[in-house]
């Protein structure tokens, strides 16, 4: 039983309805009076907020406006987002996410739910998690320690609204039920200068912490978190190049967890290349795929683009020998001492090429390989230059190239100057959203290759399935159920999905991925029929009676 004063009710935000208690809800749990006399719709509550929305100059204040009434009632929160979807995303989620990541402690008013666990004080984590989740049956965490936010770097505790922003998208995306998440930051300090000094910084004050103390503190989380909610679907996002793959290597065999950066990222830019093969009528089999930045996504995706070569009957070694990757030190070759886990199995060797030391730059790269895929995951803006594009162009017929570092200060190349460049040939998503480009005629629609696509998707198959685990096989599911939705005869077809049909698709992403787990025999209660088991977990945002244990007590009763 839950007990609340009516001043409560109307700031719990999962119950609040405002103005759309009805008069017996008002009679019943002691309203009358405390609210404006007349009761409204939800959809006139709606009408009413989005107007008061489109009056917002700035995208950052129409952020915060939004996040105000997430603050005050989810359900009215998430019935605009779902009306609201294409406009929203990028207000609610990346770009301007970054934005109030950057100026969390300064614009901070609320914690919205959230879970702040500090390395300092890991024998609080057990209390924390319980009270915040207030007795919520928690199916989905989104859990980030602001190392690696998009690629605008360390953020510590404010990295927090990187897990609170991707929670939203898996609502409005999925309909994934507000009151089964929790957000949550494992503050290990931060890098960050500028927030050590700055006085309004609200996260633990010192350097960040790695190695073994932080290992101990992550598996004291992951521990406490899997007792609490045992139907755990566990979302690493953002974590820096140097923990992000350890930690998820470390659980993937054993609880169902997801990173986002590596895996998510991976079957978005599958999907996008399947999707422009599917449009330059080519075979996967005859591309050469380049990353520019192999970190975190860049070696995930390449990962996963290599594993789709494999299933397409390629032989591992044979597949391996279609990627290259370039980071800081230009190509990178097996001789270098200072390549990552996941960079290894990647890397060239020097006898390959007559000129391997002049491979540093991704210019000296491109022209020596002629790759026909580019794919850019460094935080380095504008680095897929004019010069670098016609020299990959001159060589394939239609270069599939997806600048998608985030946010939009960071990408590689923007999508109109790609297709000016190659003369409209270029295959092009970027990771932030596109306006479509007009050029010789032709409306050239730009793909979103964004993880938010289908992590969504992928998060609900998973949990309506009850998977034990995420596994390989669910998530190729997942990547190749994107395909045939975009009509590829249409002069200037996107390479996937737009955004505005994203709480459909995710339907569809949903559906492959629960069908492939219950395949897989993961999941742990029965399941019959796999469409039933995903709408019997599906939340829609409408009001409904407050349920029975909700008990409201008058003051002076
Ligand atoms: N579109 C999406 O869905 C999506 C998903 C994940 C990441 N991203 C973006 O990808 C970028 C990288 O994210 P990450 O998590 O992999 O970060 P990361 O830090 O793990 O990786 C970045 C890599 O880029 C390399 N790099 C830095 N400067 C470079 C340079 N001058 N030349 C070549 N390489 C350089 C780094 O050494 C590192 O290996 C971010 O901007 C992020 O927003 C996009
Ligand atoms: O957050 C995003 O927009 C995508 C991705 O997870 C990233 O880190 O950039
Ligand atoms: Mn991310």
């Amino acid at each position: 039983m839950m007990e609340y004063t009516p001043e409560q009710l109307l700031h719990n935000p999962f119950l609040n309805k405002g103005t759309a208690f009805t008069h017996a809800e008002r009679d019943q749990y002691g309203l009358n009076g405390i609210l404006p006399p007349a009761v409204q719709t939800l959809e006139q509550q709606a009408k009413q907020a989005y107007a008061q929305y489109q009056r917002k100059a700035t995208a950052l204040e129409k952020r915060i406006f939004l996040m105000e009434i997430f603050n005050e009632n989810h359900v009215l929160f998430y019935k605009l987002f779902s009306q609201h979807v294409y406009e929203f995303m990028p207000i609610v989620y990346d770009p301007t996410i970054a934005d109030t990541i950057e100026n969390y402690s300064a614009l901070f008013t609320n914690p919205q739910n959230a879970t702040y666990l500090s390395i300092d004080e890991p024998e609080h984590i057990e209390e924390a998690l319980k009270q915040s989740a207030d007795g919520r049956d928690i199916r989905l965490i989104v859990v980030t320690d602001g190392e690696g936010i998009l690629g605008i770097g360390d953020w510590g505790t404010q990295g927090v609204d990187i897990a609170v922003g991707k929670l939203m998208v898996y609502t409005a995306a999925a309909g994934i039920d507000p009151s089964q998440v929790l957000p949550v930051v494992l503050d290990a300090g931060t890098n960050n200068q500028e927030l050590l000094k700055d006085d309004l910084y609200l996260g633990v004050r010192h350097e960040r912490i790695y190695g073994e103390q932080y290992h101990h503190f992550v598996d004291q989380f992951v521990d406490t978190a899997e007792k609490l909610f045992p139907d755990l679907y566990l979302h690493f996002e953002d974590f820096g190049r140097s923990n992000a793959a350890t930690i998820l290597n470390r659980y993937k065999e054993k609880v169902t967890v997801f990173n986002d950066d590596i895996q998510g990222t991976g079957i978005i830019v599958l999907a996008g290349i399947l999707g422009a093969l599917n449009i330059s009528h080519e075979k996967i089999a005859d591309q050469v795929y380049m990353s520019f930045g192999a970190g975190t996504a860049g070696a995930g995706i390449a990962s996963r683009i290599c594993e789709e070569f494999v299933q397409q009957g390629m032989s591992p070694e044979e597949a391996k020998k279609h990627f290259y990757l370039v980071d800081k030190q230009g190509l990178l070759f097996d001789d270098m001492d200072d390549l990552t886990p996941e960079q290894k199995p990647f890397a060239r060797k020097r006898s390959e090429f007559a000129n391997a030391d002049e491979l540093t730059s991704l210019e000296a790269a491109v022209k020596a390989v002629h790759p026909t895929i580019l794919v850019g995951t460094s935080t380095v803006p504008g680095t897929f230059t004019e010069s670098i594009v016609k020299e990959m162009a001159s060589a394939t017929a239609r270069p599939i190239i997806f600048p998608l570092s985030n946010p939009t200060k960071l990408a590689e190349a923007k999508a109109e100057d790609l297709i000016r460049w190659t003369d409209g040939q270029a295959l092009v998503a970027t990771g932030i959203p596109a306006e479509p480009v007009e050029y010789k005629g032709v409306s050239y629609e730009i793909g979103q290759a964004n993880n938010a696509l289908v992590y969504p998707g992928l998060g609900l198959g998973t949990i309506a399935a009850t998977a034990r685990l995420l596994t390989d096989g669910m998530i190729s599911a997942a990547a190749h159920s994107l395909g045939g939705i975009v009509d590829p005869a249409q002069p200037g077809a996107a390479v996937l999905p737009p955004v505005s049909k994203l709480s459909e698709f995710s339907q569809t992403v949903a559906f492959a991925t629960a069908k492939e787990a219950v395949a897989e025999k993961l999941n742990r209660t029965e399941i019959k029929d796999v469409k039933k088991a995903i709408d019997a977990v599906k939340w829609e945002p409408e009001y409904s009676p407050l349920a029975d244990d909700v008990k409201v007590v008058k003051r002076g009763e």
